[in-house]
């Protein structure tokens, strides 16, 4: 019974999901808006500045300037694989040339016994004399069957490799660029674009190894027919012309189409992405998501086929010409043979030879459109990875800089402005604060003012548009490094974050903590540490997988965790980095309030140890001990001081904001057991944690 009324309940949905008025209206809108894209994403999702950029390169790449790329790009994927295995790229490059050779040994063979057998005299003398052209044949066959078996082994162990080399090129750049940078639309999408051609190194590997092989033979076949009449050669490149024209032509639309339609297929996949995702699983149930997520889904899936199905057409269409100017080719050049054969100009075993040798290069030449067309697109594809790689370069962080003073004492934010890349207004404006070793230091402000910006700037992770940041030695002035001229490493190894969306990583909840400090090698008796002082421990150490429990439901020791866990986590992962300074953008917000107040007076502690920390927060009742705080109000600090200067101020924006969150606990000044336990205000005869 409940069966079917859970079915019945669907049913409408899913009814809803086939109208058939929905997939009229889906195939109506293929090449405009669906009404998916409007409600889901706003909009039509295309790929509208970087195609036409893309266009561009496609327009330079003409059939000549492909002619001259694709060795080039050939050239550099076997650089590759030269450099990551040699033994094997020369195994494949003498089995391919080997495989060519024969192929023409077997058309000298088969030219051989064909003489023999259109000579004059009794048929067994003319068999017996074929005999060792027969022979040859055999072992040229056979020889080519194990050049092939040997090119197979060689390639299957070369071309991982290739792509490995490829894809960790190009992941090692993108992970080096400057944080502004991937926010700029026209770098995210290049990037972006790049992911698609790293498999493309090692396709590209075997289709030119195919294309070489293929080659190598119709060169063979070419010579062989030049030797035996010279009108035949020109013959042969007319058949193959109009095959490379349409092989060329549907390459280029099936990339330009991929590239257009690649925010549709990403948007898709997240929508089935979601689908199976845990944290989504409630609302697609409980609020219907499911249904919307299935209805997009599909109508932008009718989108795609509809693009699909124009491009078959197209590619039959051209398809069809390239066949037809092929066709006549052959016709011609069977012509020119017959010719040649009526006016006497070729004995009959030699236009037997040229008609094999004709199939055989028309055969080929089949698979070399066919590979050569593949070989285009992959290199295209294998072009936005280069083009990646070489723009993840040019906008890396400098490798190298002024080394920091030892210790940093203060990091001081000097009139710092910033402007996202793209955003019409700057999201900090004129920005001046101190964050000084042994201290807390918070930021408040409503939200959007600016405090997660203002983090990002003193972890050095955004370079500021205007202003400058200094981390500054013991001696003050005289001893201090602009963060735009310092050695970053050194900058991102004096910090340790703690972001408000900090990853959960689908991994053990040791690497959960250890990864932290993911540039050193794992220490378990730190992670234990941490994970006690974030108050963790214990329950890890419950589990019966312990810390190799997978914090993934997904896996076989695959645990959940809830948010407020998660979040303990999260601080154990920021205190196994243990940087002299913390920035801690809202750690409490999933906690309960016993958890929240020992996590406040962990920070504290750390502040007692030496280490500087940056609060953001709303719990303002944790902020009334911090050493000082900043007030910020669209992009701007408009109060600074500690909690009692701020609460003198009569018409003060914190004192106000602290007011509204202790009315809520009917108080006119928050609950005493919800504040982090008094510390001497002196306390900076801490240990230095450099
Ligand atoms: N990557 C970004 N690109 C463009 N604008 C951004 C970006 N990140 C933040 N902003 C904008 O900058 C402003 C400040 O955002 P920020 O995240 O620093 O605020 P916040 O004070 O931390 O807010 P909250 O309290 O909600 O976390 C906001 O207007 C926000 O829309």
């Amino acid at each position: 019974m409940r069966k079917s009324a859970n079915s019945g309940n669907l049913r409408p949905s899913w009814a809803g999901v086939r109208r058939p008025e929905l997939r009229k209206k889906a195939a109506q809108s293929a090449s405009g808006i669906s009404e998916a894209e409007r409600e889901l994403y706003g909009g039509r999702l295309r790929w509208d500045r970087s195609f036409v950029h893309h266009e561009g390169a496609l327009i330079r790449m003409g059939f000549g300037q492909m002619a001259a790329a694709l060795p080039r790009m050939a050239g550099t994927v076997l650089r590759t694989g030269w450099s990551v295995d040699r033994r094997a790229l020369a195994g494949v490059v003498v089995a391919q040339a080997g495989q060519g050779v024969t192929a023409a040994w077997g058309l000298v063979a088969v030219n051989g016994i064909l003489t023999q057998l259109f000579a004059e005299g009794p048929t067994a003398d003319k068999l017996r004399d074929a005999l060792p052209a027969l022979v040859v044949l055999a072992v040229v066959s056979v020889g080519a069957a194990l050049l092939a078996a040997w090119s197979t082994a060689m390639s299957g162990r070369l071309e991982p490799q290739v792509e490995r080399a490829v894809s960790a090129r190009y992941y090692e750049a993108v992970t080096r660029v400057e944080v502004e940078a991937t926010e700029r639309p026209e770098v995210q999408r290049t990037l972006e674009a790049g992911k698609f051609g790293t498999d493309s190194a090692r396709n590209m590997l075997r289709l030119s190894m195919g294309v070489g092989n293929v080659l190598i033979g119709m060169v063979a076949a070419a010579v062989v027919l030049a030797s035996l009449h010279w009108a035949l050669l020109p013959m042969l490149l007319a058949i193959a012309l109009p095959r490379g024209w349409g092989a060329v032509r549907s390459a280029r639309r099936e990339y330009v189409s991929r590239l257009h339609w690649v925010d549709h297929r990403r948007a898709i996949a997240s929508l089935l992405a979601y689908l199976t995702r845990p944290h989504a699983a409630g609302e697609i149930r409980a609020h219907g998501a499911g249904v919307k997520l299935l209805g997009g889904y599909e109508e932008m899936s009718r989108q795609m086929e509809a693009e699909q199905r124009r491009l078959a057409r197209a590619q039959a269409h051209t398809d069809l010409v390239a066949g037809a100017g092929s066709g006549l080719a052959s016709l011609g050049c069977y012509g020119v043979l017959w010719w040649l054969l009526t006016s006497g100009g070729l004995p009959l075993a030699v236009g037997g030879t040229a008609v094999v040798a004709i199939r055989n290069s028309t055969a080929r030449l089949t698979s070399l459109i066919q590979q050569v067309n593949r070989l285009y697109e992959e290199m295209l594809f294998l072009t936005d990875t280069k083009n990646a790689t070489e723009l993840a370069s040019q906008h890396a962080i400098p490798q190298s800089g002024t080394p920091l003073p030892s210790p940093v004492r203060t990091v001081h934010v000097e009139n710092v402005s910033y402007t996202y890349p793209g955003a019409s207004s700057p999201s900090l404006t004129d920005v001046s604060v101190s964050v000084r070793r042994g201290q807390v230091t918070a930021l408040v402000g409503a939200n959007g003012s600016g405090k997660t910006t203002l983090t990002k700037i003193l972890a050095g992770l955004l370079l500021p548009t205007a202003g400058e940041v200094w981390w500054e030695g013991e001696l003050g002035e005289s001893e201090r490094v602009a963060v735009r001229a310092a050695d970053r490493s050194e900058v991102f190894a004096s910090v340790g974050l703690l972001a408000q969306d900090f990853p959960h990583w689908e991994m053990t909840a040791a690497t959960n903590v250890a990864i932290g400090a993911g540039d050193r090698p794992r220490d378990m008796a730190r992670v234990e540490q941490a994970a006690q002082a974030a108050d963790i421990h214990t329950l890890i150490e419950g589990l019966p997988h312990g810390w190799d429990s997978i914090c993934f439901k997904g896996y076989e020791r695959g645990i959940q965790l809830s948010g407020g866990q998660w979040q303990k986590l999260g601080n154990a992962r920021s205190r196994y980095r243990n940087a002299p300074f913390f920035l801690v953008d809202e750690p409490t917000s999933a906690l309960d309030p016993r958890a929240e107040i020992e996590a406040f007076e962990g920070l504290w502690s750390l502040a007692d140890n030496g280490h500087a920390v940056v609060l953001v927060t709303h719990r303002l009742a944790a902020t009334a001990k911090a050493d000082h705080i900043y007030v910020l109000d669209q992009g701007r600090i408009v109060e600074e001081g500690t909690h009692d200067q701020l609460m003198s101020r009569g018409d003060g924006l914190y004192r106000e904001m602290f007011q509204a969150q202790a009315a809520q606990y009917g108080l006119s000044s928050p609950p005493a057991d919800r504040l982090p336990a008094q510390r001497a205000r002196d306390a900076p005869q801490h240990k230095e944690n450099r």
